[in-house]
């Protein structure tokens, strides 16, 4: 049987693909990679060696010196293996390598030759660039050329070679060419100017502030300054108003936004059915004219600022138009913008008044750049107004004229007032009609009408008619902008003016806080107190320059006004040394009510010596430069108090929260110190008598009882608004049922931040110090100079086993700063305790006998 074998053929060996380049570049670079880190590990552990060699010869230097003196050459001394061991901790190459680098070279400082080469080292391993060697090389060289000589100058005899020969060698030749005092100057020089270049120092700041310094001594001792009478009125010397630009590049009349023209809505309805022509749309003719010089304005605004930006140059016209970033394919787009910030120099409250000049004093020129927020930063509502619903106005007429004929009321005429929210009907009762039987049927008149916040007034004051306030079906949002571009707001010479809102005749609500002087805002929650403070707070921004107007904000809620936090720089008042502007903390609460009783004193003290009446007399005199400042005058800004939430506040702190409002109240009037003060508790122990005494002009929204709006207006109404920022305000005489002007959170922080965003003061305005009554700083009480009533208000203090400073002002009559003083002397005295937050304090003697033995103990 034929076998048969199969030879497999053995496949030729199949060489290895030849490598792909892009392999090749990567192993070569991986080569590149291993190279540098073994020299690099080469020269850390090379600099390490040198440094322990060198700091070993610091100690073995004598004994290994004679070995290698006694050898014939360095190259012997090292590779000799016979030769006597050393005690270099580098062995003999050590004791060659320091004694080469410290005995002939530069002494101790040959250090850094070591740490130099260890760095360099580390930098290789790193992948770092080449060029660091030449800066080593660089500063290991000046520091050698540096220290050696200087060692060896300082210690000449130093049997050590703390300069090696390079120091030697050096100080040896320049004491013989400047002697030894030349030499020691020119080491001197160059150290300092090493040290300079290193340290990038500049000692002009310094010698300019001596020269200030010598500058301000050299005048205080100099004559005083001519203050001039003044030429311009103080007319002249108005507030900018709102929009415009300040009063020194631009005319106040020019500045002027364009006017609103004021529309009333009115019909007549005669004898039944209303006019087609009788009724105008809201919005429409006068929106547009305003538009078109609203938009003419902003024109000019923007030009004005598109100039302002040229003169800054190239890098502010890149802040006006950014480069588009520029996308690529599918990669996502980047974009960044540097923004460089002017170096500017500090501005504090007041800091131009040095201005010698004979010029009006302008407080503006603080902050001459500052632009008034514009009307853009407002959102345009003019398309939410409404559209009048005539056969809504017809069936009311109609429902009213049944309602009051089933009561047995005839009426003569009747007309309506389309407002905002509400429509008013007007009546006039036929002849014979007694006013009073109407009032007397008002809720059933208010039942049968069935409508939801119907409001009776009878008679409306001053008309002798009869007025019905009907809710409208559709309501009109009140546009701030429109109120703020409006010719009142805007052409206004108020000192503090605020749009509040629209009447219920559509006629713009702008009065001056400064006249009303305080405000008191009341309602229940979410009725719109919050957007109210807002108008209030944007209207007086809108008009005011940073340096005339200052706020101080209270907000225990923490939430409502921190969106203010912003304009700190700009408008905030705030304790010195306190952190934050917006004042949450019932604390600090109670320190900066009593500081701005300070502030308030403070004022009358200045107005009394200027021999004014009023903050409005004192500033114009200061600016036509009458009062001196070396003298302690200035301008004084007008300060507002807002405090969101009050019943907060009267809630944990009590009378002390409401002793020193209650005296700002009464007093600040006429220095320039207003309240706005907000609470959604309505009740008698947050509105006290005080309270309500000194608050002439309270505003309502809408409560949940009469009795609520008797608390507030002391008259009902308020419980029959309709919420959303209807509400009443009682000024004056008047009673008046306004629609408050919408603003929007986002808008104010527009607003806010388009203040924040420019140059502002230094720091917030600052109170004056007020000390806690807790003891931190404790106040000094002089008790050999004792208060007249000291005995008795200890006597009362003591009978009463209670030390509480409202009850010895009650009590005995007294002034709170008084009551409060006594009140120290006699914590001083150890009668009473320290206090305790808003409780009494403690009374330390029990009896009056106990006491009357200490009195006579005192004399
Ligand atoms: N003038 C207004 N015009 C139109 N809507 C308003 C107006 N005022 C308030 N509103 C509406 O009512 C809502 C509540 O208003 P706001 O926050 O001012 O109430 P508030 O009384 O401050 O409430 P709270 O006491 O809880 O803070 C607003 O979000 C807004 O929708």
């Amino acid at each position: 049987m034929a076998t048969t074998t199969t030879k497999t053929k053995k496949a030729p060996p199949v060489p290895p693909p030849p490598p792909k380049p892009d392999e090749l570049a990567q192993t070569a670079l991986e080569r590149r990679r291993q190279v540098r880190l073994g020299v690099g590990i080469f020269l850390i552990l090379a600099g390490v060696f040198m440094c322990f060699s060198i700091i070993s010869y610091f100690f073995s230097w004598m004994s290994d010196q004679d070995k290698l003196f006694g050898s014939s050459s360095m190259w012997s001394f090292v590779w000799d293996g016979t030769a006597q061991p050393v005690a270099n901790w580098g062995g003999r190459f050590g004791a060659a390598v320091s004694h080469i680098l410290v005995y002939k070279g530069a002494g101790i400082a040959s250090l850094v030759v070591g740490m130099a080469i260890a760095a360099l080292g580390l930098h290789v391993v790193y992948d770092s660039k080449v060029l660091p060697a030449l800066r080593y090389i660089r500063w290991v060289s000046i520091l050698l050329l540096l220290v050696a000589p200087t060692l060896t100058y300082l210690f000449p005899h130093s049997s050590f070679p703390l300069g090696g020969r390079l120091g030697s060698g050096a100080i040896t030749y320049l004491n013989g060419f400047l002697g030894t005092a030349g030499t020691g100057m020119v080491l001197l020089a160059t150290i300092l100017f090493f040290v300079f270049v290193i340290f990038s120092l500049d000692i002009r700041p310094f010698m300019d502030r001596m020269r200030a310094r010598a500058a301000a001594m050299a005048a205080s001792v100099g004559p005083a300054p001519v203050f001039n009478e003044p030429e311009q009125t103080a007319e002249e010397a108005e507030p900018v108003p709102a929009g415009a630009e300040p009063a020194a590049t631009m005319p106040v009349a020019e500045a002027a936004a364009p006017s609103v023209e004021e529309k009333q809505w009115e019909i007549t309805l005669h004898e039944g059915a209303p006019e087609e022509n009788d009724i105008q749309e809201p919005g429409e003719e006068p929106q547009e004219e305003e538009n078109e010089e609203y938009l003419a304005y902003q024109k000019y605004l923007e030009e004005k600022e598109t100039a302002a930006l040229a003169a800054r140059g190239p890098m502010a016209e890149a802040e006006l138009e950014p480069e588009p970033a520029v996308g690529n394919g599918d990669e996502p787009e980047f974009s960044f913008e540097v923004i460089q910030q002017e170096e500017q120099p500090a501005i504090t409250h007041g800091s131009h008044i040095s201005i010698a000049s004979n010029e009006p004093y302008a407080p503006e020129l603080d902050l001459p750049d500052y632009r008034f927020p514009t009307l853009d930063l407002m959102e345009d509502r003019a398309t939410e107004a409404i559209s009048l619903d005539k056969e809504e106005l017809e069936k009311n007429k109609t429902q009213i004229i049944q309602t009051l004929r089933s009561f047995g009321i005839e009426i003569q005429r009747i007309s309506a007032t389309v407002g905002p929210t509400v429509t008013l009907y007007e009546i006039v009762p036929a002849e014979g009609v007694r006013i009073s039987k109407i009032r007397n049927l008002e809720d059933d008149i208010a039942l049968n009408l069935s409508a939801l916040g119907i409001r009776i007034i009878a008679p409306i004051p001053g008309r002798g008619t009869i007025g019905i306030e009907v809710p409208n079906t559709n309501k009109q949002i009140v546009s701030m902008r429109t109120l703020l571009g409006s010719d009142k707001f805007v052409n206004n010479k108020m000192s503090l003016p605020i749009a509040l809102g629209k009447k219920i005749d559509n006629e713009n609500y702008i009065v001056d806080l400064a006249a009303m002087p305080h405000l008191l805002m009341a309602g229940a929650t979410g009725q719109g107190k919050s957007v109210g403070i807002n108008a209030i707070l944007v209207s007086l921004l809108y008009k005011k320059h940073p340096s005339q107007l200052k706020f101080v904000m209270v907000d225990p809620k923490k939430v409502e006004l921190s969106i203010y936090r912003v304009i700190e720089k700009h408008f905030l008042a705030k304790l010195p040394n306190e952190e934050e502007a917006i004042i949450t903390d019932t604390k600090k609460v109670i320190n900066t009510l009593n500081a701005l009783c300070i502030e308030m004193d403070n004022r009358y003290e200045l107005l009394k010596e200027a021999g004014t009446r009023n903050i409005k007399e004192y500033n114009e005199k200061f600016i036509s430069r009458k009062l001196n400042p070396e003298r302690g005058h200035k301008y004084l800004p007008f300060i507002v108090l807002v405090v969101d939430e009050f019943a907060d506040l009267i809630m944990t702190a009590g009378k002390e929260v409401e002793m020193p409002i209650a005296r700002l109240a009464q007093l600040a009037r006429a220095i320039g110190i207003h309240l706005i003060i907000a609470t959604q508790r309505p009740s008698v122990n947050v509105i006290t008598g005080t309270i309500k005494a000194n608050f002439p002009a309270r505003i309502a929204f809408k409560v949940s009882a009469k009795v609520d709006s008797r608390t507030i207006l002391d008259t009902g109404g308020a419980e029959q608004l309709i919420g959303r920022g209807d509400m009443l305000i009682s000024y004056g005489s008047e009673l008046l049922r306004l629609q408050c002007a919408f603003v929007d959170t986002p808008e104010v922080e527009d607003v806010v931040n388009f203040i924040g965003r420019q140059r502002g003061y230094l720091s917030a305005f600052e109170l004056p110090e007020y000390e806690g009554e807790d003891g931190e700083g404790a106040k000094e009480v002089d008790l050999s100079n004792r208060d007249k009533l000291f005995e008795d208000c200890a006597r009362l203090v003591v009978q009463m086993q209670s030390g509480s400073t409202s009850n010895l002002q009650r009590r005995l009559n007294l002034g709170y700063n008084r009551a409060g003083r006594i009140m120290d002397q006699l914590e001083a005295a150890g009668i009473v305790g320290p206090a305790v937050g808003s409780k009494p304090r403690e009374v330390y003697f029990k009896t009056e006998a106990e006491l009357e033995g200490f009195l006579q103990s005192l004399d």
